[in-house]
């Protein structure tokens, strides 16, 4: 049997925008742009894989440094690629995590390697002619299912027409924007990012919802803007209407307090965001759930090993998103695939992007029935479209914005916009 190896001659790292709505959240709004970065690796014979990650200027510096320090690399050297980047990073933590202060505290060396694991998995893929589902241990189901994601959003930006989804202010925008998204995708369940209007008003939301779609799951996700009081008011009011509820107050402690006096299933994106943090969790009782994301957690093999150890402590997975492109969605698709504990749909902020904007030829990325067929080609099996990667760049140049900013971007409009937590 020879043993060959396959090493990286270049690493490109490409910034790029492409447009976004006026999605409302608890700390302010999207800016017209999201900001993401295009990793491509080309090894020695050739062969080039692709990795997507968050877009900030910090968070760019360090992909460029770990970048650097990986020609040479043999692909499949996972331990070598944790190496290299916690090497070229030396010890530059914290900042930088491109999601506008909702999720803090994650791995550094996770978040700037996982472009860089996702790409080596696609070469991997390429080599042997395989799916990456494969190289994650074989996909268990063919396609996996995805929420439809609905947000309180604005008419369009400020200055700008209207979009072409209009308002969501109140529970009949809502119900609106969910009959379109799942008359477009087929989604068999809903999340309603939260933390935007009062409790009672997001409570009258989900009864909403609960009532237009009598069959759907349903999560409310208000990024730990409430009290662990009203956090409770809200769960008993809610009581056997909400599939999960998803980060109604922060940290472990908070958590753990809320989990303690309701029976609704706690799910975090914001509190068990590195491997640090899951004794602590698990110790204290804090969520039911973990929301894994394979951009913050070390790429698409450590969210595996999240995987096993939710499954030792007995937590359930499911899978977070922040806006993103057609190759975090393929990365999305073939973990979710290939992780047989994750049995919830998985969030993407897919409809909120224009069909036409993206690195790669979308024709792999078709949702029927609010699923994505696992792709089977090769790697991750998504073709970057050169020009699309030099069009979102040159966009990503023009456009001026450098770091996700949603409360800097919201309160050109309104001032006196609170930052204070809990917000209720
Ligand atoms: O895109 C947003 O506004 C979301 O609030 C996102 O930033 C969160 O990270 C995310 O979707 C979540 O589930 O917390
Ligand atoms: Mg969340």
């Amino acid at each position: 049997m020879v043993r060959t190896s396959e090493r990286i001659a270049a690493v490109t790292v490409t910034p790029v925008a492409f447009r976004d709505y006026p999605l409302l959240n608890t700390v302010g709004v999207h800016e017209p742009y999201a900001l993401r970065t295009i990793v491509e690796i080309t090894t020695e014979s050739g062969v080039s894989g692709l990795g997507e990650t968050y877009g900030g200027t910090v968070h760019l510096e360090r992909l460029r440094r770990a970048a650097d320090a990986l020609t040479g690399m043999d692909v499949w050297s996972l331990n070598d690629l944790i190496a290299r980047t916690s090497r070229a990073l030396g010890g530059d933590t914290g900042g930088g995590d491109g999601m506008s202060g909702m999720v803090t505290g994650s791995s550094t060396v996770d978040r700037v390697m996982s472009p860089f694991d996702v790409a080596c998995l696609d070469i991997q893929g390429k080599l042997v002619g395989r799916p990456v589902s494969d190289l994650l241990g074989g996909a268990v189901r063919d396609s996996v299912p995805y929420s439809a994601y609905l947000f309180y959003k604005w008419a369009g930006h400020p200055g700008q027409e209207d979009d072409d989804w209009g308002p969501a202010l109140d529970p009949a925008g809502l119900v609106e924007q969910a009959r379109r998204m799942i008359g477009t995708y087929g989604f068999t369940s809903i999340k309603l990012k939260g933390g935007v209007f009062p409790p009672d008003e997001e409570i009258a939301a989900i009864r909403a919802l609960r009532e237009a779609f009598p069959e759907l799951p349903l999560r409310l996700d208000p990024n730990a803007a409430w009290s662990t009081e009203t956090s409770l008011r809200v769960a008993r009011e809610l009581d056997g209407v909400l599939q999960y509820l998803e980060d109604p107050t922060e940290g472990i402690g908070g958590m753990a307090a809320v989990a303690r006096s309701t029976s609704t299933p706690l799910a975090t994106n914001m509190c068990v965001v590195s491997f640090d943090d899951l004794a602590p969790a698990v110790s204290e009782g804090a969520v039911g759930i973990v929301l894994s994301d394979h951009h913050f957690w070390g790429g698409l093999r450590r969210c595996g090993q999240l995987a096993a150890i939710c499954e030792t402590f007995g937590l359930g997975l499911s899978m977070h998103s922040n806006s993103h492109l057609g190759v975090s969605l393929a990365a999305m698709t073939h973990l979710a695939a290939a992780t047989p504990r994750l049995t919830y749909a998985c969030d993407t902020h897919w409809p909120w992007k224009r069909p036409d904007e993206d690195v790669v030829d979308p024709a792999p990325l078709r949702f029927s029935e609010g699923r994505l067929a696992v792709p089977t080609a090769p790697g991750l099996g998504v073709e970057l479209d050169r020009d699309a990667l030099a069009r979102l760049h040159r966009q990503y140049l023009d456009c001026g914005l450098r770091d996700r900013d949603d409360t800097g971007y919201m309160r050109r409009f309104e001032p006196s916009f609170p930052t204070e937590t809990p917000r209720w």
